[in-house]
């Protein structure tokens, strides 16, 4: 479908206090979950981790450094668009425990015109659950030069067709808006645990 998966995962969970990507959410790691939801989907899936990071090897993906330091989410996203063979790049961040393989779908055929297709949460754009194009590029490296880190900024640049989706239209695939949940905190980690618990039950 001319799209690359890209998993961001060079963060350095200092909320979390150890490395999120080998924390359990039921049977698998984060890192796991994620990209096996993304494998799924794409036929090539990227693992950006940071430039300074332990090797890793992550079983049907590519893993790729980040190409510019201390840039934070930015720097992965860059860096997985740049790397990606295909013309759009779908993102997702690595501590993302819900991702929904029907709702990704979703959004990658939403709007095939766009550069970048975004959700608004009541909390705001969440920019790691997001279809970019590769004409994002120049913008993003305009950005990291200047550390102008917020990637969401990237959807009022006028050179690029952004298509903001309401909560409106995913709500009704995902009332709980869970694909868009990341695990931050301790407490997001035994949350997401129980999420996962309470899901598994007999309704
Ligand atoms: N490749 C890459 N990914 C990053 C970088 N910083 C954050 N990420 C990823 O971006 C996503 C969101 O990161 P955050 O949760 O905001 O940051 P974090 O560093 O993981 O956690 P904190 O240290 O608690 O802020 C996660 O998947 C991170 O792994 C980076 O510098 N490079």
């Amino acid at each position: 479908m001319n799209v690359t998966g890209v998993v961001l995962a060079g963060g350095k969970s200092r909320r979390m206090g150890e490395d999120k990507r080998f924390l359990t959410v039921g049977e698998e790691t984060l890192l796991a979950r994620t990209t096996s939801v993304m494998a799924q989907l794409f036929s090539e899936v990227l693992v950006i981790i940071a430039q300074d990071s332990p090797p890793l090897t992550v079983s049907g993906c590519i893993v790729h450094r980040d190409l510019i330091a201390d840039c934070g989410s930015l720097g992965g996203l860059y860096t997985g668009l740049a790397r990606a063979t295909e013309p759009r790049v779908f993102v997702v961040a690595c501590d993302m425990p819900f991702l929904n393989p029907d709702m990704i779908q979703w959004f990658v055929d939403r709007d095939p015109a766009a550069d970048i297709v975004m959700a608004r949460l009541p909390a705001g754009l969440q920019p790691l659950h997001a279809l970019y194009s590769k004409r994002a590029l120049p913008v993003l490296e305009r950005m990291a030069i200047t550390h102008a880190l917020k990637i969401q900024q990237i959807a009022s640049e006028p050179s690029l067709h952004t298509t903001v989706v309401l909560p409106a239209e995913w709500g009704e695939r995902d009332p709980r808006a869970q694909s868009f949940q990341n695990v931050n905190t301790p407490a997001d980690l035994d949350a997401a645990r129980a999420a996962l618990r309470n899901r598994s039950l007999p309704q």
